[in-house]
């Protein structure tokens, strides 16, 4: 399918005409914070102020949360034949897909995605992640255990409860449905607060669902501040389970809340600094070369899995930096709104500030800017807009800031090793494990140096490849748990004995 809207000034036009959700949704119903608060929505294409966001406090999250429990204690949605569910699930995917272009132009003014990318890949993410959990809704089959005798075992998978949602804005829409989608599909209900960049496409699938269907409380949606509405479902005693994606630090406070409140079910998908190691028999050097650039500056660098951490063997060295220089031009940051865009703006102000003293830090510690560095005026009308270089920093030590720490920005450090053992070992010289790559020609050679990558996924000849049927998560202190795949299952189901004597 392709994108209805062709060039940049269609879609700009039709950025005005986008009605944006006023009120949260709880309990079945779009209702204003019971304090009546609101805060801006500003774009980080122009910094223009877009829209007011109603700001959910204490109280409104503990309706939010009452609401979700009455649905799963009382309610039909955990009691429902799986097929039921199912078909309400698939009832949902079909109103994204109708307002798939709507959605798309919301998050590429919530945070500045290029609208292709936002159209092209994420709303794709959003439609087949619900629709693969939908399907999947009555195809689980539960055990029965051969205990012999007169003696009969029953495994069963039970929904845990009320989950907690808490969602980044890189991926807002991905990263929110392969945790939403599969709480759902087995009988869960779930209290969602989205990311503060990115609130108002969180409530308008929300109101989505609402048309669908699906019965009130079962999603709820709370736009709000992270240490109000985060914390407080982290305390919460009604939620029986969290499924959080977000930093590091923030993962690590979400497991103290659990300590402190409910020992509820605490699953994270944390932060990465992921090696992508180029080997001399690499089979096609300029794929890996446009690969590792694409990787660095796709979605502006904002991604837990982007290839941050260049290594490179000392006898391809050369080539493969030129090359990434080169490949570095094709993104440089443009009108999200144009579908020629490959690279739009960082998501705030305050994300580039962030970005900008990385750079300025690993300058100051000696590593070498082979290009970029600096934030990008586009002119007017996009003068506010949070636009930054690709840039490109070679020579980096393996131990220094730059090589340990998640920029999260258009930032790519490129490190040279002298041998294959000396590039695992770089490559597992980090707290995070969420993924890695390698490009290798020889198969015993990807065999041996895939096992000892300690990363939840490694890459062989491609990166950031991926299909739902495989689980996606990281080592270490990247998280826990795997969002994707039938294994996400496990993170939102009790698991039950009952042993029957016949
Ligand atoms: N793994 C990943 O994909 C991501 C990693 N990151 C990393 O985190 C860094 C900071 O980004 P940031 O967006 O601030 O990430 P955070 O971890 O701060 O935010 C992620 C989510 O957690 C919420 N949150 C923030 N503070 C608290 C708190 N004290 N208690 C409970 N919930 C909280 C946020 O709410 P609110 O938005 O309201 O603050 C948001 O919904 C990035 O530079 C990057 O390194 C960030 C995003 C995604
Ligand atoms: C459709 C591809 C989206 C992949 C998003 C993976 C990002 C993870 C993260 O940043 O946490």
């Amino acid at each position: 399918m392709n994108m209805p809207v062709k060039t940049v000034q269609e879609w700009t036009k039709y950025s005005t005409t986008i009605s944006w959700p006023k009120a949260m949704i709880i309990d079945g119903k779009p209702r204003a914070a019971r304090d009546d608060s609101y805060v801006a929505l500003v774009t980080p294409r122009d910094g223009s102020t877009v829209t007011q966001v109603p700001y959910a406090s204490a109280t409104d999250m503990d309706d939010a949360v009452a609401a979700a429990r009455r649905a799963f204690d009382d309610g039909p949605w955990p009691r429902m034949a799986p097929k039921e569910r199912k078909e309400l699930l698939l009832a949902w995917v079909a109103l994204m897909e109708l307002n798939r272009t709507e959605l798309a132009m919301m998050l590429s003014i919530e945070m500045g995605k290029p609208i292709s990318d936002a159209w092209g890949i994420e709303l794709r993410a959003l439609i087949n992640t619900y629709k693969w959990y939908a399907e999947i809704a009555d195809k689980e089959l539960d055990e029965i255990s051969n205990v012999g005798g007169d003696d009969l075992a029953l495994i069963t998978r039970e929904p845990v409860g009320v989950v907690a949602v808490v969602t980044p804005w890189n991926f807002p829409l991905t990263l929110s449905a392969w945790k939403i989608a599969p709480a759902l599909a087995v009988g869960c209900t779930v209290v969602h607060k989205p990311a503060d960049l990115t609130p108002l496409t969180a409530v308008r699938i929300a109101e989505l669902a609402l048309e669908a269907g699906i019965p009130a409380g079962v999603f709820n949606v709370l736009p709000g501040r992270g240490s109000v509405i985060g914390k407080g479902l982290g305390l919460h005693l009604g939620v029986d389970s969290l499924a959080f994606t977000g930093s590091t630090e923030v993962g690590r406070a979400y497991m103290e809340y659990a300590a402190q409140s409910n020992l509820k079910r605490v699953w994270l998908e944390l932060g990465g600094k992921s090696a992508n190691i180029i080997l001399p028999d690499a089979p096609n050097l300029q794929e890996a070369i446009d690969t590792a650039a694409w990787g660095i500056f796709f979605n502006s660098g904002q991604m837990c899995t982007a290839p941050s951490r260049l290594i490179l063997h000392k006898d391809i060295a050369e080539e493969v930096i030129a090359g990434v220089l080169a490949a570095s031009r094709n993104f440089q940051p443009g009108d999200p709104f144009d579908p020629d865009t490959q690279m739009g703006p960082l998501a705030s102000m305050s994300r580039r500030g962030e970005v900008q003293a990385h750079v300025d830090r690993a300058l100051a510690d000696g590593s070498t800017l082979a290009t970029g560095g600096h934030s990008v005026d586009l002119g007017a009308p996009l003068t506010g807009g949070a636009y930054y270089e690709p840039t490109v920093f070679v020579d980096v030590h393996p131990d220094s800031a730059l090589a340990q720490e998640e920029v999260f920005g258009p930032v790519l450090s490129v490190i040279t090793v002298d041998n294959e053992d000396e590039a695992i070992r770089v490559a597992n010289n980090s707290d995070y494990g969420l993924a890695a790559g390698l490009w290798a020609g020889s198969v015993s050679r990807v065999h041996k140096l895939s096992r000892q990558l300690r990363a939840g996924t490694v890459w062989v000849n491609c990166y950031e490849e991926g299909d739902l049927t495989v689980p996606f998560g990281g080592f270490k202190m990247s998280g826990n748990g795997r969002d994707k795949s039938r294994h996400a299952l496990d993170k939102y189901t009790e698991m039950k004995t009952t042993y029957i004597k016949l």
